[in-house]
């Protein structure tokens, strides 16, 4: 492979949101990131370097910095070690994954559609989709009580409806509970899973023993001490390669919770659509029987060099990208 001259190029991106994204603190105006370009003879590939604020730890500018120094190292025939930052390990591993062809074409381009909370608007949704109807409801953000009313309705109303939860860990476990009792114990496991519904891990585990509703660990995964396991009231990781770092400790990820009998939900971190298609890849790929997390791009108003199927958002090629540095 040395022999072949390799080139490289890192472009950045900035993507107009919808107005209206709130991520935690912070209103999203733009999404920015970074594209990288890998060639090698007749082969290439690429990859998105996008840290998400308020989610990631490092910055777009640490980010660039890390990009250019594996990318340099790559260039002159080093095997990159993968970088400490999770969304440059991302985002190179990508990359390199197009340009060996380990990255697969086919792609799982179902999503589990984010819903507000209208019946009407998720059943005309749900209706339109094949196969399996899981929807994702964020909770968490008014009142426990009128989220536990709107999941109640929602399932009464759908019977064939699964739910996806996150409540990103803003209950105490008092909240929590009054959020289960307003659900129907009978519709219970209808809930898929609620993704980390109160502040600690251990508030949450007995969260679930407690009412039955199943749990998912999502910010929990990207924690130092996390440790991949069976656990009661467990049903799945949520993985957001972005944040998680290589396509190799996604993978890892991935089979370690399938050894533990959970699912893996392969997720995004509001990424281009050059990286939610990529995302959709990589589920088809490791996760074939899970409906991936990608119903990430109307928040944005434009799409980036790959479109999604049957998106009806505008296609920004090339044109859009500002090249930063090309060897
Ligand atoms: O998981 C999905 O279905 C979509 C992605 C999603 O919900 C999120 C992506 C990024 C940040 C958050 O707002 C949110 C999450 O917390 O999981
Ligand atoms: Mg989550």
């Amino acid at each position: 492979m040395g022999a072949l001259t390799r080139s490289a190029a890192i472009y950045r991106y900035r993507l107009p949101m919808e107005a209206g994204v709130v991520l935690r603190n912070q209103r999203l105006k733009t999404r920015d990131g970074l594209l990288i370009h890998l060639q090698q003879g007749e082969q290439q590939g690429w990859g998105e370097i996008a840290p998400l604020p308020e989610f990631s730890q490092e910055t777009l500018e640490q980010a660039q910095q890390a990009t250019l120094i594996g990318l340099q190292a790559w260039l002159v025939g080093e095997d990159m070690a993968a970088s400490e930052l999770p969304s440059v390990a991302f985002g190179i591993s990508c990359a390199l994954a197009e340009l060996t062809g380990l990255l697969p074409l086919r792609a799982d381009y179902r999503k589990a559609p984010l819903c507000t909370g209208d019946p009407d608007e998720l059943f005309a949704m749900l209706n339109a989709l094949p196969g399996e109807k899981v929807a994702k409801v964020k909770v968490g953000l008014y009142e426990a009580v009128r989220d536990g009313m709107v999941v109640n309705v929602l399932l009464e109303a759908l019977p064939e409806l699964k739910l996806r939860l996150d409540a990103n860990r803003s209950w105490t476990r008092a909240k929590a509970d009054s959020f289960a009792k307003y659900v129907n114990p009978a519709w219970r496991d209808r809930i898929a899973f609620l993704e980390e519904p109160c502040k600690t891990r251990d508030e949450s585990r007995g969260f679930a023993q407690a009412t039955g509703i199943a749990i998912a660990w999502d910010e929990s995964v990207r924690e130092a001490d996390f440790v991949v396991q069976a656990e009661p009231g467990v049903a799945a990781i949520v993985i957001k390669p972005t944040l998680v770092g290589s396509l190799s400790r996604c993978r890892e990820l991935v089979e370690q919770a399938h050894q533990a009998g959970l699912t893996a939900v392969i997720s995004s971190s509001i990424e281009s659509s050059l990286g939610l298609t990529q995302l959709a890849r990589i589920a088809h790929w490791l996760t074939p029987d899970t409906i991936p997390g990608l119903d990430t791009l109307d928040l944005m108003q434009a799409q980036l060099m790959r479109g999604w199927p049957e998106s009806r958002l505008p296609l920004l090629n090339t044109d859009a990208l500002e090249c930063l540095w090309r060897s």
